[in-house]
């Protein structure tokens, strides 16, 4: 179980915000206070509306703070907020390599035999980001994530799983005790060519009806996301947690019932899914090979605006008692 606290409004007032808004910005603020130092140099920037929130509460830390960093997108959105607030743009794939983590590779160049991957010159250095912040559409009570509402997705996870802490930031309504309680379908960043293949897939793993993202009235056809993919909606029954795995219960799909980590590997499997918008992996101060597991990774802290104008914070059970500053 996660920890729970309360804690006191760190958002100054503003103007005419409905509540549900006023929720976002008060639990964005109060993230940044708690993880936002201002010795970090790279700094991950998620997509969606509360987001932005992120980014007004960041530029409130001032120019001689904000100078010296670098803000990395997960997607255009993103990339224009970074821009029009006027914070130092940078890249995902143009980080320098900032620290030694232990590699399984012997030589350069070798292959690896366990996993099958190729050294390719990174000789045990990694990129790292010093935090990432960012929305999701629902969060479990073990910090597993739903992502992928507003079609971003993949970048999102390539920035988190580079993040020595991924931080998210929602209101209330995010707050569930199992992920597809309230939000109703996983959304799953895909080739287009692949569509009707993986769509038969989806229904054969219990999800009724799967269904490719449409652009409405701002787009005739499907969404084309950043990264030129579809996106498919895929609901399926809530989904486990590993406690609920006991007594029988295995979560492996048998009568459209799935836990968390079973489900976003067999969705990943898939030929033609670029990504899973299931955050579920390990968490915790850096995980040295995020990037190697599907579900990247969930976050350490999440903040909950909620209804009564107090910010709840999650604390993942692995990193409780860990201190989490610099
Ligand atoms: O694709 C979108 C992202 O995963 C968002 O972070 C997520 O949908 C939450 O967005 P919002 O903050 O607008 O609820």
């Amino acid at each position: 179980m996660a920890s729970s606290n309360a804690a006191v409004n760190a958002a100054p007032a503003h103007r005419n915000l409905s509540p549900i808004e006023a929720s976002k910005r008060r639990a964005a603020y109060k993230a940044v206070e708690d993880h936002f130092d201002t010795s970090y140099k790279y700094i991950g920037i998620g997509s969606g509306s509360t987001v932005v929130y992120v980014v007004e509460a960041i530029v409130a830390k001032g120019r001689e703070v904000t100078s010296k960093m670098a803000f990395i997108p997960t997607g255009d959105q993103s990339k224009q907020l970074i821009i029009e607030a006027g914070l130092p743009l940078g890249s995902i794939d143009a980080l320098p390599p900032v620290e030694e983590i232990p590699t399984k590779m012997g030589a350069e160049d070798a292959l690896d035999v366990a996993t099958g991957q190729q050294d390719l010159g990174l000789k045990g250095k990694r990129q790292s980001l010093d935090v990432a912040f960012d929305g999701a559409d629902e969060i479990d009570e073990d910090l597993n994530c739903i992502k992928g509402g507003g079609a971003c997705l993949f970048q999102e996870k390539l920035v988190a799983t580079s993040a020595k802490k991924f931080i998210c930031v929602a209101d209330y309504r995010k707050l569930q005790p199992r992920l597809l309680t309230s939000w109703q379908t996983i959304p799953i960043e895909i080739a287009p060519l692949a569509a009707p293949t993986i769509k038969r897939i989806l229904i054969t793993l219990g999800s009724p009806d799967p269904k490719i993202r449409q652009g409405g009235s701002a787009k005739a056809g499907p969404v084309v996301t950043d990264n030129g993919m579809w996106i498919m909606d895929a609901p399926f029954r809530p989904l486990l947690i590993s406690a609920d795995i006991k007594d029988g219960v295995k979560g492996d799909g048998e009568g459209g019932v799935w836990e968390v980590h079973q489900l976003g590997r067999r969705l990943k499997r898939i030929v033609g899914v670029l990504e899973v918008g299931l955050f579920y992996g390990r968490n915790g101060i850096q995980v040295a090979n995020a990037g190697e597991e599907g579900g990247g990774q969930k976050p350490i802290a999440a903040y909950f605006g909620m209804e009564n104008g107090e910010v709840e914070v999650r604390v993942a059970k692995e990193v409780e008692g860990v201190k989490s500053r610099p």
